[in-house]
């Protein structure tokens, strides 16, 4: 049979059909279920003529469990070369071909991601981390004005919570894009809440990946990992902004602060320094010195006391309504998002031993209305991000007043994480002090990916008498030193 007798046969069939409904609410009822099934219509149309596009086959390349034959799928993208690369959606918008995802995380780490995310169970953990949410919600409600009447794109939007309070806060429409099959939960919770659900499409895939029928006047997501970069994600979040977002649309977090001070804990240096060396009567000592590299190549993830700090926290602020894609030209690395590299500089308000570097992190919600924070700070209510401890293996010994410099590396690997090079000198102190020589220089070389969650809650830790609470933080109204893209210059803000 002909193509063209196809399409008559197809025309033949096309009848006009009436449903009458008993009330009026069945009939919003229906009319609400249609505008639903049309919109998840539209977008799966779109997809599939994207991946046809782009890789001359009409299979969904966006699901975790065909990552085994993603590897082809990026290599006939390549080969489409520049001119087959930005293909014209019917929309107008356009797909990037290479997935920028696929482009900066190893496979097999991206399974696994995707497969912990894919659980209920591990974003209730998140939902019920009350200061979280609770700023979510918060920051949305309160700025109902950045939602009212606007398209808003969730990015990675796990259960859908954060569309749903977009939705509440009165969103024309909501596009929430989950990698995992997450997703499929989403759908599930949202058609539950059926005042909300009309205005909401759940959209499968990465946010690298998948087409959206129209640009987002406001992005809301949730990308934040231990220390602020771990899982890589604010990269995902930064590509959707380019992909999506309005010129000068709004971005929910705004910005996001890495917060840093050294710190003494003797406890916690026992505690790793001396870690199983007698084992049931066996002599540990052979495999001692690798052993003890690798407890300290280990970012301890707790809750600490405020007062272990020695001195003022400096800030290092990225701000994700500008951080630009890396100046070498690759698209996969974001400039201050994969690569920080931050000299460190603090004066030590007490005589003590330095065990490392103390890190938490905030990011604030940049609203019309209401500006809010979201603080994972020492001495705050606890959050499921706790804080991060870098411990070096050889501590430093500081008097008052001495100055204590570094530098922090963090160079973005490929398992969706961080490499960590941390080096603290001390600073010549008293007198000679001007000739500005270093008296001793600790460093260590630790992996985010593998932290050691010791995830204890605050102690009361027993001051000596020469170490007096200090008044360390104010994470609010402090004095903050931050650094500006190259991560030379320090500035003074206040936030
Ligand atoms: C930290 S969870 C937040 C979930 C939800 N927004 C919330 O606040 O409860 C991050 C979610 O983003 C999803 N995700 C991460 N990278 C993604 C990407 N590139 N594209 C789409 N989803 C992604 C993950 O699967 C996960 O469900």
């Amino acid at each position: 049979m002909s193509e063209a007798s196809d399409a008559s046969k197809e025309k033949s069939y096309s009848r006009g059909i009436t449903i009458e409904f008993r009330n009026e609410e069945e009939s919003r009822g229906f009319h609400c279920a249609f505008e639903q099934w049309k919109k998840e219509v539209v977008i799966q149309a779109l997809l599939k003529v994207h991946s046809r596009r782009a890789c001359g086959a009409g299979r969904q390349l966006n699901r975790p469990e065909m990552a085994g034959a993603s590897h082809i799928h990026r290599a006939s993208l390549r080969q489409l070369g520049a001119a087959g690369a930005r293909s014209c959606l019917p929309n107008e918008m356009t797909s990037s071909s290479a997935s920028k995802f696929d482009d900066k995380i190893e496979e097999s780490s991206a399974k696994m991601y995707f497969h912990y995310y894919g659980q209920l169970l591990h974003q209730q953990n998140m939902m019920q981390d009350y200061v979280r949410t609770g700023s979510y919600y918060a920051a949305v409600l309160q700025n109902r004005t950045d939602f009212t009447d606007r398209v808003v794109v969730d990015v990675g939007a796990g259960s859908g919570i954060l569309s749903l309070f977009a939705a509440q806060a009165g969103a024309k429409h909501v596009y929430a894009v989950e990698a995992s099959d997450m997703a499929d939960y989403a759908r599930k919770l949202i058609s539950g809440n059926p005042s909300l659900s009309e205005r909401i499409s759940v959209i499968k895939g990465k946010v690298e990946e998948v087409e959206l029928p129209e640009k987002a006047d406001i992005l809301i997501s949730e990308p934040m990992g231990t220390l602020l970069i771990n899982e890589r994600m604010l990269e995902s979040y930064i590509i959707a902004r380019d992909r999506f977002l309005v010129p000068k649309g709004k971005m929910f977090p705004t910005i996001g602060r890495i917060h840093m001070a050294p710190f003494s804990d003797e406890y916690l240096y026992i505690e790793i320094a001396n870690k199983q060396q007698n084992y049931y009567g066996v002599n540990l000592m052979p495999l001692h010195g690798t052993a003890f590299q690798g407890y300290f190549s280990q970012p301890v993830v707790d809750a600490f006391d405020p007062r272990l700090l020695v001195a003022p926290a400096i800030s290092h602020v990225i701000d994700f309504t500008s951080a630009k894609v890396n100046a070498t030209g690759s698209s996969s690395c974001l400039r201050k998002i994969c690569m920080n590299d931050i000299p460190l500089r603090f004066v030590s308000s007490t005589g003590t031993r330095v065990h490392g570097l103390a890190c938490w992190f905030d990011v604030l919600f940049g609203g019309s209305t209401v500006q809010r924070w979201l603080t994972t700070a020492p001495g705050a209510p606890v959050t499921h991000w706790y804080q991060l401890r870098c411990v070096l293996a050889q501590p430093i010994y500081v008097m008052p007043g001495q100055e204590i410099t570094g530098r922090l590396h963090m160079v973005a690997h490929k398992a969706q994480s961080y490499t960590l090079n941390l080096t603290l000198s001390a600073k010549m102190w008293g007198p000679g002090a001007e000739q500005g020589g270093i008296l001793q220089t600790s460093s260590g070389k630790l992996d985010l990916k593998e932290p050691y969650y010791r995830m204890s809650q605050p102690q009361a830790y027993p001051m000596s008498q020469d170490q007096q609470p200090v008044q360390l933080l104010q994470t609010q109204d402090l004095q903050v030193q931050t650094h500006d893209e190259g991560g030379s210059n320090l500035l003074q803000q206040s936030v």
